[in-house]
């Protein structure tokens, strides 16, 4: 439900307030889509995963959104935004009249989670009452915020599969990989609202998480109670704390605190290559060895090249404490010892990294990730290109497709008429447009009607839509 103090009159950009009065005579519906434009030659990125608009729906858009109050509010701000009266206070004033306040809009989306090859219509926008065809586009502006979740979601299931590539090679198998990639990014992100979006956008793909805010939008949006699990983990502070001197005791004091579970200890305060072969592997070697798999102690080194930190570093717990090959020919460390890299991870690093563990024949199950900005904000609309454009109108009750062909950019090119999603006889997706797709093949699903949301999706069915392939017959977690 819409917060109070939410006034979606004021959640627009401020020239749309102006667009009512633009459109030609008689028009009775504007049609719109949102996409995640091809970019010509481009190959990153060439599937995206739809994931977001249900929150977006259920905080800002469904229910009675306008009220009276909402509607004065908006009035007396326009005035003196734009210091002539161009508000629309009595278009406004017939929704509240009309559907007591609840929008006469339908939109249909490609189902979240779904994964669509990039330049395919992934929701389309419409008017359900000729009344109210400048609504349409009036909407726009809060619903391309959802390039946000999209993105995240798509950047960290392309993290999914370079960690499912190296794990299948250099152990034969998938196990865990949903624990391999940790979210790091809640400090690193713009606001709490892009922590808590950022954050379930990753749970789609991983469930191993430090960003809380992720796990309550996916308790309170998706119907999950607990979408990923942590582990008790130092930071800087509760090791120099100790002083020094006594870096030993303060692993130690890790080790007594949480005798039972993983727990991870940042190692790298002073000197990561002396605290893992004079402290991990000589001092604390006893206490280190008793723990078990289940309880294992996780070191996270947190500087220097990545790399080559990570290689030195096995290197040296592989002299303290030996390892095995695993069925693919490939070094294991011990299963109460692992590494997590948290540092200068994204996704051409992580890559970099495996490639180089498994040619100094190391297997990946020896390594866990955590990524921060990189995961939850380096990236914009432009990351996926994700638009919003009119395809079709109604003006005197007769149908017009439209598009935009910029002569200065061909990619800008927008899609036509009346549109829909469907799987082909080549089992490809692909988008109809001009109205001749049939509705029986269509992808599309109304989620919004008049206020209402008429179609919701658990976490659950969204990670099933959004597994990979090759995890197909992977147990669920
Ligand atoms: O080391 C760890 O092991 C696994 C659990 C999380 C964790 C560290 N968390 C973290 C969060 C935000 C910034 C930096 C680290």
């Amino acid at each position: 439900m819409a917060a109070q103090d939410f006034n979606i009159l004021l959640a627009t950009d401020s020239y749309k307030i102006t667009h009512y009065k633009q459109y030609p005579p008689n028009v009775s519906k504007v049609y719109s889509y949102f996409e995640c434009r091809r970019k010509r030659g481009g190959t990153q990125f060439s599937e995206i995963v739809f994931f977001g608009l249900q929150y977006l729906l259920k905080k800002y858009l469904s229910g009675r959104v306008i009220t009276e109050e909402k509607i004065q509010e908006a009035k007396v701000f326009y005035q003196m935004h734009f210091r002539q009266t161009v508000f629309d206070e009595e278009g406004w004033r017939k929704v509240l009249e009309k559907y007591d306040g609840r929008l006469p809009i339908r939109i249909k989306a490609v189902p979240e989670g779904k994964i669509i090859p990039r330049g395919n219509v992934l929701f389309t926008v419409e008017n359900t009452d000729p009344d109210f065809f400048w609504l349409t586009n009036y909407i726009e502006t809060m619903l391309v915020q959802m390039w946000y979740p999209i993105s995240v979601a798509t950047i960290s299931r392309e993290f999914k599969k370079i960690l499912a590539k190296h794990l299948k090679a250099t152990s034969g198998s998938l196990e865990g990989l949903d624990f391999k990639l940790h979210d790091f990014g809640y400090r690193g992100v713009s606001s709490q609202e892009s922590a808590a979006l950022g954050g379930a956008a990753h749970l789609v793909n991983f469930c191993s998480t430090d960003t809380v805010a992720g796990l309550l939008m996916a308790q309170r949006y998706y119907g999950c109670p607990m979408a990923g699990f942590s582990m008790p983990a130092a930071e800087h502070s509760t090791i120099i704390s100790w002083g020094r001197s006594r870096e030993k005791e303060a692993f130690e004091s890790m080790l007594d605190q949480f005798p039972t579970g993983p727990v991870s200890v940042v190692s790298d305060s002073y000197d990561i290559f002396k605290a893992c072969r004079h402290i991990w592997g000589d001092k604390l070697k006893e206490r280190v060895i008793e723990r078990s798999e289940d309880s294992c102690l996780i070191i996270r080194p947190d500087s220097g090249d990545p790399a080559e930190t990570l290689i030195e570093v096995i290197k040296i717990l592989e002299e303290c404490f030996g390892c095995s090959l695993n069925s693919q020919g490939f070094k294991v460390l011990p299963s109460y010892l692992r590494i997590i890299q948290g540092d200068g991870i994204d996704l051409n690093s992580v890559d970099e990294i495996l490639e180089k563990l498994s040619d100094e024949g190391w297997s990946a199950e020896n390594v866990f990730f955590g990524c921060g900005s990189a995961l939850l904000q380096k990236l914009n609309r432009d990351t996926l290109n994700c638009a919003f454009k009119c395809s079709y109108v109604e003006i005197n009750g007769k149908g017009m497709d439209v598009y935009k062909q910029p002569v200065t950019d061909p990619s800008k090119g927008s899609k036509r008429g009346l549109l829909s999603l469907r799987r082909n006889s080549d089992d490809f997706i692909e988008t109809v447009e001009r109205g001749v797709g049939k509705p029986e093949e269509d992808m599309l699903v109304i989620v919004f009607e008049n206020g209402s949301i008429v179609q919701e999706y658990t976490l659950e069915e969204i990670r099933k839509n959004a597994r990979l392939l090759e995890d197909y017959n992977a147990p669920s977690q």
